[in-house]
């Protein structure tokens, strides 16, 4: 049985999918596209259900998660982290399906994972993960199948969970093209804090800093509409899931908060002292540093073959562009618009199926007086 569920499209299952939000709805949406599965809905929220079904992200609703969760061979907990761990507490005195598996897609793993163990007891598997992306939108209007698109996902399997059970899980998931990782909740919790969770709290921040004084200039309200939006774009992100994954990785947001001041006062410093030297590093080590980050294009997916063509925003530009390779058959296996600024759009990143394609593309496109490059800048 595990080697028949470790790569193959699965037949005539049924999944649940507690919350029907962002995540859940992507989860869903992912799972349809690759397996033969009757997804069914939970939420408190009934609109969001009515929704779901009506954008056919799941088949069925069911009216409490005694009823979605029964027969089901795999539940999916989409809610915010602290009403993940009521609903695992609720799941302990439900009837589960013997051997399904049970995983949820919270941003932080220590405290559910805690509260997942008695389920191991039921003949159920726990296994915790985390797809690491997302958007600041909420609601399962925003749901996407290529959300989770060469992210990475952390999986957190307990001892109890076998290696087969794992793999079983990665299958279901298979349609989300993440990229699996596996570590300990602690360490996930370390590393989410510090390049998610926090990131959050100082975008909040800046965004306060401005309206603090945007009650009294209106002026700087509207000017901070340009690149102070960029960096603060996390800050329209929901606030009661953001609140309970604070209130959950409580000690490592203290730990990097202090370590912040920390930072804070270091530059405070340079610019009372005027060291000039030290500035300028300081900018250029960050630089150095920012630049090298991998892009999460690359990795365990076989890598597209990608040209990225600046555009000017007027009408017509996409279908010029198309019109040039389409003459020569030069076939584009997917097209996104990349936005320099919002709903401005600055580049098209056109993938290829051969490196021969996208370097006749490139040859044809610069002929034509397009700028083009082979990566994202
Ligand atoms: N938004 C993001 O980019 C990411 C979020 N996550 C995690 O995914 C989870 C869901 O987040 P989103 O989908 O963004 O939120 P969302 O707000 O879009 O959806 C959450 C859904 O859960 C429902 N819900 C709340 N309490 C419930 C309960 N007790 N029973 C059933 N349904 C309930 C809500 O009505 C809502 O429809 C959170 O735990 C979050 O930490 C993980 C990765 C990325
Ligand atoms: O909007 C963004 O970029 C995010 O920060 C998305 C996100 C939110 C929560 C997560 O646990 C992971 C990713």
């Amino acid at each position: 049985m595990a080697g028949k569920e470790s790569g193959e499209k699965l037949l005539n299952r049924k999944i649940c999918v507690v919350g029907l939000g962002l995540i859940g709805g992507s989860i869903a949406l992912a799972i349809k596209k690759e397996h033969d599965a009757t997804v069914v809905g939970v939420d408190v929220n009934s609109n969001q259900l009515k929704l779901a079904q009506s954008l056919q992200v799941i088949d069925e609703i069911a009216d409490n998660l005694e009823e979605g969760i029964r027969e089901a061979d795999l539940i999916v907990l989409a809610a915010p982290v602290k009403k993940t761990e009521q609903l695992l507490e609720e799941l302990q005195d439900l009837p589960l399906k013997e051997g399904a598996i049970v995983t949820d897609v919270g941003s932080t793993k220590s405290k559910i994972f805690q509260k997942a163990a008695p389920l191991h007891r039921k003949n159920v598997t726990f296994i915790g993960g985390h797809p690491m992306a997302g958007s600041h939108k909420s609601g399962v209007q925003a749901a996407r199948a290529h959300l989770f698109e060469n992210a990475f996902y952390v999986l957190t399997p307990s001892e109890e969970a076998t290696a087969s059970k794992v793999i079983q899980l990665q299958n279901w998931l298979k349609g989300t093209n993440a990229r699996f990782i596996e570590m300990t909740p602690k360490q996930h919790d370390k590393l989410a804090g510090l390049i998610s969770h926090f990131p959050h709290i100082v975008a909040a921040s800046l965004v306060h800093q401005v309206k603090n004084i945007g009650n009294e200039d209106d002026l700087v309200s509207q000017l901070a509409a340009g690149g102070f939006k960029d960096i603060t774009r996390i800050a329209s992100s929901n606030p009661e899931m953001w609140r309970d994954i604070l209130l959950h990785n409580k000690d490592t947001m203290l730990h990097l908060l202090r370590d912040w001041q920390k930072e804070m006062k270091k530059v405070e410093t340079m610019l009372l002292e005027e060291e000039s030297n030290d500035i300028y590093n300081y900018f250029q080590t960050a630089k150095k540093f920012r630049d090298c980050l991998p892009s999460n294009k690359k990795g365990a997916l076989p890598s597209f073959y990608d040209l990225y063509v600046d555009i000017p925003d007027h009408p017509g530009v996409i279908s010029d562009v198309t019109g040039i390779l389409g003459k020569e058959n030069i076939s584009i296996t997917n097209i996104r618009i990349i936005e320099t600024r919002e709903d401005i759009m600055g580049a098209l990143r056109l993938s290829f199926r051969t490196d021969e394609d996208r370097k006749q593309a490139k040859q044809l496109l610069e002929n034509a007086l397009y700028e083009t490059h082979l990566l994202e800048e």
